[in-house]
């Protein structure tokens, strides 16, 4: 696979502060790929540098093999969704949706066929006539999409485009982005701070920290073979053991002591449906844990506040550097 977008010795400063911390970073063509990071760590800012928004003060930026360093945002050949998107409020979403066609200057034809397809693509036929105020966040969010691809653009930027959006909507739309990619294959960068968000969607995942790129890899690597304490801990549910770190579904109750267990007291046993998270209390004075189970096991263990309880990890990941 070639890369769509290399950026190589990417920094940017504020003042004092490191916005971006000499970064290398590439991103293969027809990729989904999700800059994940806690608020402030630098993805919005790399985002934007990739569009032309913001200028790192040194490195270099190519799309599609071709130095766009200098090049401003509308010669880049990028389409952008941001979290509040500025929809044109006096236009209807037809209009809004060919607005890039038209200051190309396209045959109308042309432009009337590809909107309505892309109306189509984004579940929004229908709509053409409808103004923004009289569509949902999700739907505005599904037009600003169908904007920013109709220009057949080579990279797709999107900034929590889904941010503004209660959990429920959110969850619809970063499906609904899976299946657009599959069918539109546009190289696409996802920003979010959401762990389940860049798991659920992207096929690659950068995690960001402090300016800095942690780790990229695919969701599975990520999750399962984490760089550092940083990334095990910002990917999921961690659980200390030890003065290691493990998931908190790797760890297995039982009612008799084993070679490897240690006591624990059962402080609470909470159902969340298809799981049960035991919160644990180990009787050598640790630190409290969760450990997650199926229903299935718990049910058979049948724990109850208060008893106790022999706690095992069934694996641990092999991370360089515990966190203290
Ligand atoms: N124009 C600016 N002036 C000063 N500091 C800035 C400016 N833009 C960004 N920053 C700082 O740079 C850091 C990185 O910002 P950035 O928006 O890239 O982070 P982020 O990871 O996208 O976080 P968030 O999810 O909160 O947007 C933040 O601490 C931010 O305060």
């Amino acid at each position: 696979m070639t890369d769509m977008i290399t950026i190589s010795g990417a920094s940017k400063h504020y003042g004092d502060f490191k916005a971006l911390d000499d970064v290398d970073f590439t991103v293969p063509s027809g990729s989904l790929t999700a800059l994940l990071g806690p608020s402030g760590s630098g993805k919005s800012t790399l985002l934007r540098s990739i569009a032309g928004l913001d200028h790192p003060d040194t490195g270099e930026i190519t799309i599609a093999g071709v130095d766009v360093t200098g090049v401003p945002p509308q010669q880049r050949d990028i389409g952008f969704v941001f979290q509040h998107y500025a929809a044109f409020k006096h236009m209807s979403v037809r209009e809004n949706v060919a607005f890039g066609l038209k200051i190309r200057k396209r045959p109308k034809k042309e432009i009337k066929a590809k909107v309505d397809e892309l109306l189509e693509v984004v579940g929004l036929a229908g709509f053409q006539g409808r103004y923004p105020a009289q569509l949902s966040g999700g739907q505005r969010q599904r037009m600003a999409l169908a904007r920013a691809l109709a220009v057949d653009p080579q990279v797709l930027l999107l900034d929590e485009p889904f941010g503004a959006l209660d959990a429920k909507v959110r969850e619809d739309l970063r499906s609904w982005l899976r299946r657009l990619h599959e069918n539109v294959h546009v190289t696409t960068v996802l920003v979010t701070h959401d762990q389940e968000e860049a798991l659920d969607v992207a096929d690659r995942i950068a995690v960001m920290n402090k300016g800095r790129i942690e780790q990229v890899g695919s969701p599975d690597d990520l999750y399962d073979r984490p760089a550092n304490a940083f990334v095990m801990s910002f990917l999921g549910p961690v659980a200390k053991l030890n003065g290691q770190l493990v998931r908190p579904h790797d760890l297995r109750l039982d009612r008799q002591q084993l070679p490897a267990s240690f006591a624990a007291t059962v402080e609470r046993v909470a159902h969340l449906g298809f799981e049960v998270r035991v919160e644990l209390r180990p009787k050598s004075g640790a630190e409290g844990l969760s450990a997650q189970i199926t229903r299935g096991d718990a049910k058979v263990l049948d724990l109850h506040e208060g008893e106790t309880v022999y706690v095992r990890a069934t694996r641990t990941p092999e991370i360089p550097a515990p966190v203290g």
